[in-house]
């Protein structure tokens, strides 16, 4: 990679981290004259060296601004530092905030007594962060207890300075991402030329007939247009951050505790200030255990939570809740008291244990044997749930209401201090298509990437059961149903797309006739004798000879060249000879016009024959693709052109690979047109065979509807002519042609990154259909849909 590339890259790695380029670049400078320029040390680790670096050079700044501060005894904001904050620095000071003139400062200048403001940051600001709670440093102690349906992180809730997020390889591709090649010339009823002008372009015709419908994206159900969804910090379940950072598979709610009393109390005031009225005032008659009120007033649980906050209230801690939808929840203690000193050490849990148990049994009279303070924490994790998953209505109503009173996504002060988020409006936490983590951040460089990555702020009463399973499925949309988990992402807004069932095989909805039973797969359907593997057999089987006798497959598993090239000139080029017209359409017919227009033709496509069960072969036969399921890394993700949501593949594809079928319901085409008042992702028509036979029964003629039951294939979107997949038909169980697969394969090898596009094949002129279509913005040269009005027109997807 050129100089200029790397230095790039290492920008871009940089700014999924929320550092911004001002801050890398005297940095990175550095690095390469230390490093001598060699990049492999720099890259190394996802560049953890310059991450490294980066903070070391904050945090002198920091040190080096206090001692300033200290002379000229100003205030110091650190947010208005501009620089990235470690989470725990902000844990530490907002641990502080409220410790008046009491604080204990390295301002070895002033008195206590002293009015002048003091500097939020503690004295040891910029000593190494400890990283586990036995290392809490004197000033700031920790406690945390967890209770996980899933493996629970050995660290405290609030944790140091992370690892630097791990970019994904793939990312690295992302330059190539607009490589495109449109060499083709166009398809339609008029020759394929080489070259098309502009005056050519506007003619360039569609595929010849072929019904169904794309809807408008404006309103299309795939969105989620009018939802805001929270900063969901999303980890990866393949990709881990870091070594030692657990991940959550899914964002985490937080509560801190002077929310809950935000609803009853004057403490909402708390949360606008960034600051809590304990630690501003501690004698503040509203800081009492009532203001945890927020939680049903009949919960013994409640009860246990006010306990803790009132032993807050005696050395200023912070109680912090942290839960996720998985049933994860994590209380989070920190004290910060005038212990501290020369001879503080930190004392092991059990002790801590041991000791809070004596307390207990003297001061609160709990003489039950089997009393123990885990077992306290335990259950307020329990009746956090509780109250989070069973309560009823009302109740849980004002618990998730509590959540967003504490305004986390407007206060970036008070989350900073939580080691999680940034402002509403200018951060972004998402998912890298990596699958690694995403923060983005204000200018001002208010930014948490680091600890906060499991602590995800999430105002649940902002979430469907729909979107809460997004969030659950965002490392495997399909849920375990493809070989390969769909991961999704949304790097652009806080949308989600909109709910459908995953389903990888298709499933007939109600009157479709798809027989695929044994008895029916007749003599010549099958090859019996053949074994292993057809495509290394030295005679053709059956499977080849309803194939031409040859098989479309290489033994790498791509589609041949010639049988390929084919597919996409017919598809791209469809001439006279490739069309077929029915005498008595069922498209037509199923429209129910008093005047049935004349079938406008249906391509006579090249399909493959599969080996099935039924043969003698190996699952693993060369002649069984598609059947095999989808085999390389796909990836949804909202599209940054006004597109929706799109499908992109995370690995290189190579030209003529098996990408994914279109999955969905098979539908009669007249059960389709009944339900033409739901908008629809994209109905397919199985129509290959449609003028080959006479008149269709009404049953035979059917199409596949993704709307509601589908596969990743309804994410992928339309471009004209020159898109880098095709869809060929492929026959597997049945005979019966007029059920059959529809499989996309690459037309061209494929960047990592790149999004997957198809011709829908659409005819952006047809005003006649029922179904509005959309407006294209596919970014082809060759776009059909160029220079045309807004107004919606009809599309028809055939395959
Ligand atoms: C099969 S869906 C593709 C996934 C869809 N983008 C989504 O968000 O769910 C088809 C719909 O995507 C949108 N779409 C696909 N290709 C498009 C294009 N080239 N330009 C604009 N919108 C497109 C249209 O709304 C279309 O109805």
């Amino acid at each position: 990679m050129a100089p200029n590339a790397k230095v790039a890259q290492a920008y871009r790695a940089m700014r999924e981290l929320g550092i911004i380029e001002k801050t890398v670049k005297p940095v990175l400078k550095k690095l390469l004259k230390l490093y001598e320029k060699n990049w492999e040390l720099i890259e190394a680790e996802n560049y953890r060296a310059l991450v490294d670096a980066i903070f070391e050079e904050e945090d002198a700044k920091v040190s080096d601004k206090k001692k300033c501060n200290n002379a000229v005894e100003e205030e110091f904001d650190e947010d208005d530092s501009g620089q990235l904050q470690r989470p725990l620095k902000r844990i530490r000071l907002r641990g502080q905030e409220g410790q008046g003139s009491s604080y204990p400062s390295d301002c070895g200048t002033r008195s206590d007594g002293d009015l002048v403001k003091k500097p939020k940051e503690e004295p040891e600001e910029v000593l190494p962060s400890p990283p586990l709670l036995q290392q809490a440093s004197p000033g700031n102690h920790a406690a945390t207890t967890n209770i996980n349906k899933q493996p629970v992180s050995p660290r405290p809730l609030l944790l140091e300075r992370s690892e630097p997020v791990q970019p994904s390889p793939t990312r690295r591709s992302e330059s190539n991402l607009l490589s495109s090649q449109r060499h083709l010339g166009y398809k339609g009823k008029e020759p394929m030329s080489s070259h098309v002008t502009s005056h050519e372009k506007e003619r360039v015709p569609v595929r010849a007939s072929n019904a169904f419908c794309i809807r408008d994206p404006a309103s299309e159900p795939g969105i989620l247009h009018k939802k805001i969804v929270p900063d969901a910090l999303i980890v990866p379940k393949e990709e881990p951050l870091t070594d030692e950072i657990p991940q959550y598979e899914v964002p985490i709610a937080v509560i801190h505790p002077d929310s809950l009393g935000q609803e009853d109390s004057a403490v909402g005031n708390i949360v606008s200030n960034g600051k809590s009225d304990r630690q501003e005032s501690p004698a503040s008659p509203q800081v009492d255990e009532n203001t945890c009120d927020v939680l049903p007033p009949l919960s013994s649980e409640r009860k246990t939570i006010s306990e803790l906050a009132t032993f807050a209230d005696e050395f200023s801690p912070c109680l912090e809740i942290a839960s996720s939808p998985m049933g994860e929840v994590k209380i989070s203690l920190s004290c910060n008291s005038a212990l501290g000193g020369p001879n503080f050490h930190v004392p092991t849990l059990d002790e801590l244990r041991e000791s809070m148990e004596k307390k207990c049994l003297r001061s609160y009279k709990i003489i039950d044997p089997n009393f123990s303070v885990m077992k306290l924490m335990q259950d307020m994790c329990e009746c956090f749930l509780e109250l989070a998953t069973n309560s009823s209505n009302e109740s849980q109503e004002r618990l998730l209401n509590a959540m967003p009173a504490l305004d986390l996504m407007k206060k970036s002060t008070e989350m900073n201090g939580l080691g999680m988020g940034c402002n509403k409006d200018s951060s972004m936490p998402s998912r890298t298509s990596s699958g690694s983590v995403n923060v983005y951040c204000s200018e001002n460089g208010d930014v948490n990437n680091g600890d906060g990555k499991g602590l995800v702020v999430i105002p649940q009463n902002q979430l469907s059961a729909d979107e809460l399973r997004w969030i659950y499925n965002v490392n495997d949309i399909s849920k375990g149903e493809e070989r390969v988990g769909i991961s999704w992402v949304n790097e652009i807004n806080k949308d989600y797309p909109l709910n459908f069932h995953y389903i990888s095989q298709n499933l007939v909805f109600q009157n479709a006739r798809v027989n695929i039973s044994l008895s029916r797969v007749g003599e010549g359907s099958y090859c019996p004798t053949c074994f292993d593997n057809c495509l290394s057999s030295p005679t053709s089987c059956s499977c080849a000879s309803q194939a031409d006798g040859v098989f479309a497959y290489t033994l790498e598993g791509t589609i041949k060249k010639e049988f390929l090239e084919q597919c996409i000139a017919i598809t791209r080029d469809p001439q006279q000879q490739y069309l077929l017209s029915c005498r008595d359409c069922p498209l037509e017919r199923s429209k129910k016009d008093s005047i049935l227009e004349p079938c406008k033709g249906h391509l006579k496509r090249k399909i493959i024959k599969e080996c099935w069960s039924k043969c003698g072969c190996h699952k693993q036969c060369g002649n069984r693709v598609v059947q095999r399921g989808i085999n390389y890394k796909l990836q949804v993700f909202l599209t940054s052109d006004g597109k929706g949501w799109g499908l992109r593949t995370l690995d290189k594809l190579p030209k003529g690979a098996f990408v994914c079928e279109f999955v969905g319901e098979v539908l009669t085409v007249s059960e389709f047109y009944s339900r033409k008042t739901v908008k629809h992702t994209c109905p397919v028509l199985l129509d290959a065979y449609w003028g080959l036979k006479g008149a269709l029964e009404d049953e035979e003629a059917l199409c596949l509807d993704a709307t509601f039951y589908g596969n990743a294939a309804r994410f992928i979107n339309h471009r004209c002519l020159d898109a880098n997949l095709i869809e060929i038909p492929v026959e597997v169980e049945t005979p019966e042609h007029h059920y059959y697969h529809l499989a996309f394969f690459t037309t061209r090898e494929i960047d990592a990154m790149e999004e997957l596009t198809w011709d829908y094949g659409i005819d952006f002129d047809d005003d006649d259909h029922p179904v509005k279509a959309f407006r294209c913005k596919c970014g082809s040269k060759f776009c059909r849909n160029m220079k045309r009005s807004t107004r919606s027109k009809s599309t028809m997807i055939s395959g």
